[in-house]
């Protein structure tokens, strides 16, 4: 299904004359083509065709490998791509971040959307290095993305954006997930309760099937039967609208099997540890020590 944004016409008066190569015009441009980035794009091409999208990435051999698996094009700079797309990914580790916004400083204008993804820069960090007059938003995905099973909070000015950016904003995050608003001072707790989380649920995932592993069921069958529990689990929460205390007692038989687990569960800091977690992370994503 193509993307109802995609006209397939130019965003931008460039100078043919100075940089006639830069013509070919696409929508959205990725900077980086790492876990994220990467998964982003797959996710995207639900939707988007691959003449919606640019990228850039250092590695020559990772280009023309992700060229030929996707037909999406790469530019040769990090300045071409800024020039070939509107809606700008930068789906680089924070310490490139200067680097990269050096790159394309002298490209970037009022017209263009910058998507920032790194957990510790604010929209005003990147607004202070391309001009307080261009428009950021700040977002954090997660790499789901790339089943199209990826979250997405995302913050931004309202009054910066018309209504036809914020739908495309919004339809180029639920290409490859969910995706919801918040106010930028929630960010922080977003990168704990959707953007690092996929790394508890996987380790979650392994823990519980190395406990059955245990009694003798293969591997695999291991975690198939423990992820789709993680995803059933998932959908019940989403679909059902239960709070989740209550679909936990659903399960717990008076006497049962399940009461006795969480009773190791509890007794075993489950909980604390989870939200121990959350605060390491936060203060991670803040610069608290
Ligand atoms: N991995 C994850 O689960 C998530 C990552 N993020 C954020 O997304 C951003 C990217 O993270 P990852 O994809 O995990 O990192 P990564 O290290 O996997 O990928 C970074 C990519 O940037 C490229 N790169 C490095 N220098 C560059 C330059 N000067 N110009 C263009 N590309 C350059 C690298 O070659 C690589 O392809 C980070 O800010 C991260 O915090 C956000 C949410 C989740
Ligand atoms: O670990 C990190 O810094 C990035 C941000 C959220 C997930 N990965």
């Amino acid at each position: 299904m193509a993307c109802r944004y995609c006209t397939g016409t130019p965003y931008f008066k460039i100078d043919v004359n100075r940089q006639k190569e830069w013509r070919v015009m696409a929508k959205i441009g990725f900077i980086g083509m790492g876990n994220m980035g990467y998964a982003m794009l797959k996710g995207a091409l639900k939707i988007f065709s691959p003449e919606d999208i640019v990228f850039t990435c250092p590695s020559e051999s990772r280009r023309e490998s992700i060229k030929a698996e996707t037909g999406v094009d790469y530019a040769q700079s990090n300045a071409e791509c800024a020039n070939r797309a509107k809606y700008i990914v930068l789906a680089v580790k924070p310490q490139v971040y200067d680097v990269v916004l050096k790159n394309i400083h002298d490209i970037v204008t009022q017209e263009h959307v910058i998507i920032s993804l790194a957990p510790n820069k604010t929209i005003e960090d990147v607004t202070k290095s391309l001009g307080t007059d261009k428009r950021v938003v700040r977002a954090m995905p997660n790499t789901p993305a790339l089943v199209g099973e990826g979250m997405t909070g995302i913050s931004y000015d309202d009054n910066a954006f018309t209504f036809e950016e914020k739908d495309m904003i919004n339809e180029f995050f639920n290409s490859f997930g969910r995706v919801v608003k918040v106010n930028e001072s929630l960010m922080s707790a977003v990168v704990c309760a959707s953007g690092s989380s996929p790394a508890y649920v996987y380790m979650f995932i392994e823990a519980l099937a190395d406990g059955v592993v245990q009694y003798g069921i293969p591997r695999s069958q291991a975690y198939e039967l423990v992820a789709q529990t993680v995803l059933g689990s998932a959908k019940m929460v989403l679909e059902t609208g239960e709070h989740p205390g209550m679909l936990k007692d659903k399960v717990c038989s008076p006497g049962g099997t399940t009461i006795r687990a969480v009773a190791a569960l509890e007794a075993n800091g489950f909980r604390n540890a989870l939200i121990k977690a959350s605060d390491e992370c936060y203060k991670k994503c803040t610069g608290e020590k």
